[in-house]
């Protein structure tokens, strides 16, 4: 079932043209990584999907609603990492996410069970009372995580989730998505290649607004040029990383 879908989506900011023609759908099960330079256009696609930003042409769809015209619909079905801290760094974790669940529209006695699912599945007790402000990076990036799954929705966006976490959080972080996947349509940006292989299904390659590249980890390894052990072994690099080189800079002319 297609839970994501983007037709020739564009984004113009002024006369720089950020998201190019970008069309691409996700169905149910699929995790698909967000993979590409800086400014290549994912945060931009990201929140035009989510709702947060209009395209200047082209269309978004979350189960089947489009994210401009009928945004309510499309936003009950969908949970949002922004990039960067939970907003309202002056509330606690517990009122905030009390707070999300009340515009979620659950009642006390959901809402309670619900967070306290999330609670325990994110590992949050012991900042519960804090203040957001006051927290650790990656207590913040986990407070944004709950946040995105308080209304447990079927889609979800995820824009770096596991930058700023420490190396075991990057793991329990891959392994929550891991264990949400099933049941949902996920899409991660991330600058780490070793995260698309640890947990997408897909990978698409953007760069200056366009996709260069769109498959499975696999595929993407059959577009690098034949690999060069000698030379993976004197840069330290990893035949992925070859291949997202290949396509993102030297098929894309520059
Ligand atoms: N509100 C804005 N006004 C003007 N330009 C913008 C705006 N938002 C983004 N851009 C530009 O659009 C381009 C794409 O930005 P975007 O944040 O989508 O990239 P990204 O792929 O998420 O990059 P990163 O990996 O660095 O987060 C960048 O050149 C950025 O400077």
């Amino acid at each position: 079932m297609t839970l994501v879908e983007t037709r020739g989506l564009v984004k113009r900011f002024g006369s720089f043209t950020a998201v190019n023609d970008v069309s691409f759908s996700v169905q149910r099960g699929e995790v698909v990584g967000f993979l590409g330079p800086n400014g290549a256009g994912k945060s931009t696609t990201m929140k035009i999907i989510a709702g947060f930003l209009e395209p200047s042409s082209g269309e978004a769809f979350v189960a089947g609603h489009n994210s401009r015209t009928d945004a309510l619909a499309a936003r009950k079905r969908l949970g949002y990492l922004p990039e960067g801290a939970p907003a309202y760094p002056d509330m606690t974790v517990g009122d905030f996410l009390e707070f999300i669940a009340a515009m979620r529209g659950l009642d006390a006695t959901a809402a309670r069970r619900r967070l306290g699912i999330l609670v325990e599945r994110i590992d949050l007790a012991e900042v519960w009372n804090r203040r957001i402000e006051a927290l650790s990076k990656g207590f913040k990036r986990r407070v944004g995580i709950a946040q995105a799954l308080v209304h447990d929705p079927d889609v979800l966006i995820l824009d770096e989730p596991t930058d700023g976490l420490d190396p075991n959080q990057k793991h329990e972080m891959r392994e929550l998505i891991r264990e949400l996947a099933p049941e949902k349509a996920i899409v991660v940006s991330t600058h780490i290649l070793e995260e698309v292989e640890a947990i997408c299904t897909r990978a698409l390659i953007i760069a200056r607004g366009q996709i260069l590249a769109d498959g499975t980890p696999a595929d993407l390894l059959a577009k690098a040029p034949a690999s060069d052990p000698e030379r993976q072994r004197l840069v330290k690099t990893t035949p992925l990383e070859d291949a997202f080189r290949h396509i993102t800079l030297e098929q894309a002319g520059a």
